[in-house]
């Protein structure tokens, strides 16, 4: 499997993917321990991708997404972008709302 194939079956795999450097318990770099954070506090179930122990996915991932820099959130298969637009939507309560939406739950 190339490594496309295999950023497209981590998406389809999974509905909410932070791909981040380090992991959510041990962040290697600010944005993406600010990233993964917004997400937990917004309950929301995610999937983290350890950039730097998978340097083809760091190296691919940008041109794959378009996007030059982690962290790099995607839900449902599409970018949602990166730590700022992650703490944006978090603050406006929209990471919520979009993290209930994954999961099927009503949020009326
Ligand atoms: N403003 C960006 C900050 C992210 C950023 O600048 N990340 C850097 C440092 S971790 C990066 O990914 N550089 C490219 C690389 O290391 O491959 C965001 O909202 O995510």
């Amino acid at each position: 499997m190339d490594v496309n194939e295999r950023i497209k079956a981590v998406l389809a795999e999974h509905p909410i993917v932070l791909f981040m450097k380090g992991t959510p318990e041990f962040p290697m770099c600010g944005f993406s321990s600010r990233a993964a954070q917004a997400l937990k506090e917004a309950n929301a179930t995610f999937h983290a991708v350890n950039v730097l122990a998978d340097p083809e996915i760091r190296a691919a991932l940008p041109h794959y997404a378009n996007w030059p820099t982690f962290p790099q959130l995607f839900i449902q298969g599409e970018l949602i972008g990166g730590c700022d637009i992650v703490e944006d939507l978090k603050a406006s309560g929209e990471l919520v709302r979009m993290a209930l939406d994954v999961a099927g739950e009503s949020h009326a």
